[in-house]
């Protein structure tokens, strides 16, 4: 038996879409794996009611395929679904890592990204492995076509979950097709000053680095209040914010000290939208951990 604990994940960090990647300290999946003849999945926690213990249909069972370890797989929910916290991930990044170990297949983390990413395909139609790494690796991940990068951060941040939810696969239809040069230009300095912000764990460049012109503002508009979030966490003293993920969680960079009163204020402005909401304060973390073989 081996149990592996995964990290909930924020994708794109505004500038980096489908590249970049952040392990959040909290919340966390659970996965625990022990060989058997057929796979079979449990799954409990937050919002297990919503996911499918079908192995065709929940992302682990594309992991078990790839790393053909079938196996008895009970999956804890820290991370709710459809939040924009890389919840269908941090699942398939656990049961990678532990499905890995159970049957000595000897694959190294980075080898693992691709492998978890085809779970991602099973919910959204892609295998976008802009969560699977930093859960599976830790710390800000850089993913493209040729491979995944990963920097340990220390970065402090918030993320504020509304009571509602937003599927990545319905928020990435509203992805715009074209983008114009200048938007282009503007996305690159972003983008590399974020970089630049997460290898010194420079909180103000990072916050700087997450404005986005091509793709937070049409999904931003599938998150009610997402305005006033925003305005509140810059007037409580972040240095960013940004839709996490595909939403519809914001994630907003700060300083330590800030960190609260940053949480608070995002609170607040849900609650005045009409919408209930949890705040996470939380910080650039490890990534899946085994607890248990
Ligand atoms: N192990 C899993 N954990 C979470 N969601 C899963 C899992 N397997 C399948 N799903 C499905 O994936 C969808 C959530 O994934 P997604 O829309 O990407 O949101 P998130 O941003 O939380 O990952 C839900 O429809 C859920 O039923
Ligand atoms: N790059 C993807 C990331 C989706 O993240 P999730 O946490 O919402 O699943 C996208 O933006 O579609």
């Amino acid at each position: 038996m081996v149990t592996v604990r995964a990290p909930a994940t924020s994708a794109n960090l505004g500038s980096g879409f489908d590249v970049f990647g952040a392990a959040l300290s909290r919340p966390a999946d659970v996965v625990t794996v022990e060989k058997a003849a057929e796979t079979t999945i449990e799954v409990t926690g937050v919002g297990a009611q919503y996911i499918p213990e079908d192995p065709e249909k929940n992302t682990v069972g594309a992991v078990v395929e790839a790393l053909d370890a079938p196996a008895r797989i009970h999956i804890d929910k820290g991370v709710r679904p459809a939040s924009g916290l890389g919840s269908s991930a941090a699942s398939a990044a656990g049961a990678a890592v532990a499905l890995n170990r159970l049957y000595d297949r000897g694959l190294s983390r980075k080898e693992l990204v691709p492998i978890a990413a085809e779970g991602e395909a099973v919910v959204s139609g892609v295998a976008h492995a802009d969560n699977v790494a930093p859960s599976i690796l830790g710390g800000f991940t850089v993913t493209t076509a040729e491979g995944t990068w990963s920097v340990d951060a220390g970065i402090p941040l918030v993320v504020c979950l509304p009571d509602v939810a937003v599927s990545t696969r319905d928020a990435r239809r509203v992805v715009p097709e074209t983008a114009s040069m200048d938007a282009l230009v503007e996305t690159v300095g972003n983008a590399a000053t974020l970089a630049v912000g997460m290898c010194r764990s420079d909180p103000e460049l990072v916050g700087l680095g997450m404005d986005d012109p091509v793709v937070t503002p049409e999904r931003a508009r599938l998150i009610t209040g997402y305005d006033a979030v925003r305005d509140a966490a810059f007037e409580t003293g972040a240095t960013g914010v940004t839709v996490s993920g595909a939403g519809p969680a914001v994630i907003a960079a700060c300083r330590e000290r800030d960190r609260r009163d940053v949480a608070a204020g995002m609170l607040d402005a849900f609650a005045g939208a009409g919408i209930e909401a949890r705040a996470y304060q939380t910080q650039i973390g490890r990534g899946s951990t085994v607890l248990e073989e």
